[in-house]
Parts: C-alpha cells; sequence; structure tokens
C-alpha cells in the first residue's frame, strides 16, 4: 500500500508524524537502556521506561559497567546522586558505549551548583555524549555561564534563557541539547526546535526530569537521527505529561498517571497535542567549523 513519505523540511528537527512513527518503532524493538542513575530516580525512571515499552537496567557497578554498555541500546549517564564509585562506572560505561557504538545521555544534575559533579561533567562532555538533556540552570553551567547556577536539583533559570546556551553547547561540543522547563528547546548547533507541551504539575513530581533523560536514551536507541530522537522523546513526555494531569489531583496521582500514559498514548495523541515551533532565527546559528 502507498504511504505518503513522513519527510520534513531540510531545517526541521521533528514532526509529529515522525515522532509517532519512533514511538511505535520503540515499542516493536523494546531497546535495553542501560542507566547509570540516581538513587532517588531509579525506580521511576525504571517504570517510564517499562511503560513506554522500554527494557531499563540500572547497572552502576565498575565491574560491569563497561561489558553492559556494550551490550545496550543506549546508555544514560545521570549524576544526581554522585559518588566516586559510581563516577568510575560511569567513566567505564561511557567508555563502553563508545567503543561498540552506542549512543549515550547526559543528564547532568545539579551541574554548576556542586563543584565535583561540575568536574566530572566537564569530564564527560569531552567524551562526546549523543544527547544532554538537562534543565536551564545545567545547560547554562554545561555551556560556561555560571551567573544562574540552580538550587540544588531545581533550576533558577527559565529555559527561554538557556536557548542561546543550548544552541553554543551543541555547536562546541557535537552533542544535541534538550534543555527543559515550560517550553523545551532541542538543538544540533545548527538547527532548532520548541516544544511548547507540558504541564506545571511536571515540576512537582522529583525525578520526572531524570526518567525523561533515559527516555531518549531510549528514542536514541531505535532512531537514526540523534536530533529528531531527542525532540522526540522531549515531544512524547510533553504531550503524556498534559495528558496525565487531566484528572490528576496532586503531583502523586498525577506521577502514576503519566505511567499510565506512557503505557496508553498513541501517535494520533501527538499528532492532535504536539506543539512543535521551528525557530528559523536558529538559521543565524553557524557552522561547526567557523568556531
Ligand atoms: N513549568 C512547566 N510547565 C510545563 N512543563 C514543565 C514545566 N517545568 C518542567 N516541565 C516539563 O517537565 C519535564 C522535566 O523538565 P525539568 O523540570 O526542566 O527537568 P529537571 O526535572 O531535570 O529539572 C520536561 O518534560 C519539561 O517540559
Ligand atoms: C532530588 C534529587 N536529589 C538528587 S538527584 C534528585 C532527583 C532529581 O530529579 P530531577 O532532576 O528529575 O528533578
Ligand atoms: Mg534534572
Amino acid at each position: 500500500m502507498w504511504r505518503p513519505a513522513l519527510s520534513k523540511t531540510p531545517t526541521e528537527i521533528v514532526t509529529a508524524e515522525r515522532a509517532g512513527l519512533l514511538l511505535a518503532r520503540l515499542r516493536t524493538q523494546g531497546p535495553l537502556v542501560h542507566c547509570l542513575t540516581n538513587t532517588v530516580a531509579a525506580n521511576f525512571t525504571a517504570n517510564a521506561l517499562l511503560a513506554i515499552g522500554a527494557s531499563p537496567a540500572m547497572v552502576d557497578n565498575t565491574e560491569e559497567a563497561q561489558a553492559f554498555a556494550r551490550a545496550a541500546g543506549a546508555v544514560l549517564v545521570n549524576l544526581g546522586t554522585l559518588t566516586p564509585q559510581t563516577a568510575a562506572a560511569m567513566r567505564l560505561a561511557v567508555k563502553g558505549a563508545r567503543e561498540a557504538g552506542r549512543p549515550w545521555v547526559l543528564d547532568p544534575v545539579a551541574v554548576g551548583a556542586l563543584d565535583y559533579r561540575t568536574r566530572l561533567a566537564a569530564d564527560l562532555v569531552s567524551e562526546a555524549p549523543t544527547a544532554i538533556r538537562g534543565n536551564a540552570s545545567e545547560i547554562l553551567s554545561l555551556a560556561g555561564e555560571t551567573a544562574q547556577a540552580g538550587r540544588g536539583v531545581d533550576s533558577a533559570a527559565s529555559s527561554a534563557d538557556a536557548v542561546e546556551a543550548a544552541r553554543s553547547l551543541a555547536h562546541a561540543t557535537g552533542a544535541v541539547v534538550g534543555v527543559t522547563g515550560e517550553r523545551d528547546y532541542v538543538s544540533d548547533g545548527a538547527r532548532l526546535v520548541a516544544l511548547a507541551n507540558g504541564h506545571p504539575l511536571m515540576p512537582r513530581v522529583t525525578a520526572l526530569g531524570c526518567a525523561l533523560s533515559a527516555i531518549v536514551a531510549a528514542f536514541l536507541a531505535i532512531a537514526d537521527e540523534p536530533a529528531e530522537a531527542t525532540a522526540a522523546a522531549l515531544l512524547t513526555v510533553g504531550v503524556a505529561g498534559e495528558m496525565a494531569a487531566d484528572g490528576a489531583r496532586g503531583p502523586a496521582s498525577f506521577a502514576t498517571a503519566l505511567v499510565d500514559t506512557l503505557y496508553t498514548m498513541t501517535a494520533e495523541d501527538l499528532e492532535k497535542r504536539g506543539h512543535i515551533e521551528p525557530c528559523p532565527h536558529a538559521a543565524r546559528s553557524t557552522l561547526r567549523s567557523t568556531s
């Protein structure tokens, strides 16, 4: 049967149709996602990954991390409750992922607010993450702007104020950068897209951003294009957040409804509710070689 090509224009990062297609592929393939994440987020992250159709495994010891990263579909490195032992495992997992050509995601939790993780993050960024997903303060800090460090794990800045930082970080590192908040932005250094879904209950649930970064890893595992995969993951979770908020009584019932929505939502939901705003002014961004 003939089907219309779900193509994008050369300047577009994602369309709702493409995001729906990737969501369906994720559910069919059920990628293994190797998570080195924090003790707050581990359970919620595993449930969110299972709900959307991926297969999570939390393996953060130095004996197994490198070999497991080589076997996984994608790797998540989240600095939330870092220790010297987990930091060593993270370095090994990144090594394994790179050896095997696997995508890996950095979630720089509280980077900028605390020194030890800020130094580790700088090292990890030089190991070519496929994508970096953080809140505005974290992305501003990684991009070298220290004035708006977060208060612990929460952002002190708005994502709109971190758009340029996201683009310059992507441009400088070659990673796709997703900066989240009331609006989410994704850049590969040349292109930029704004995603205007989500709900104010989302930052009222701990580890939601951590689970989002794990879902970015799941999309990267099954996709060909990292920027499209990252934007599709952010769009999916943003739309799921809006849907889950209908009928939620507060943060706890919202968190449960979000996991259920990741399980039930359809490509049609993405097409009906997804707000994708291409940012044409991104054209002023330069080619990597000019920096
Ligand atoms: N004020 C808000 N309104 C709507 N969605 C939000 C808001 N704040 C955060 N989100 C959503 O919550 C998710 C986590 O983002 P964020 O809170 O920035 O990350 P983190 O938990 O790492 O600080 C993203 O999907 C983002 O779009
Ligand atoms: C509360 C807390 N403390 C250390 S990690 C963590 C979870 C942070 O989760 P998120 O970045 O998704 O809000
Ligand atoms: Mg976070």
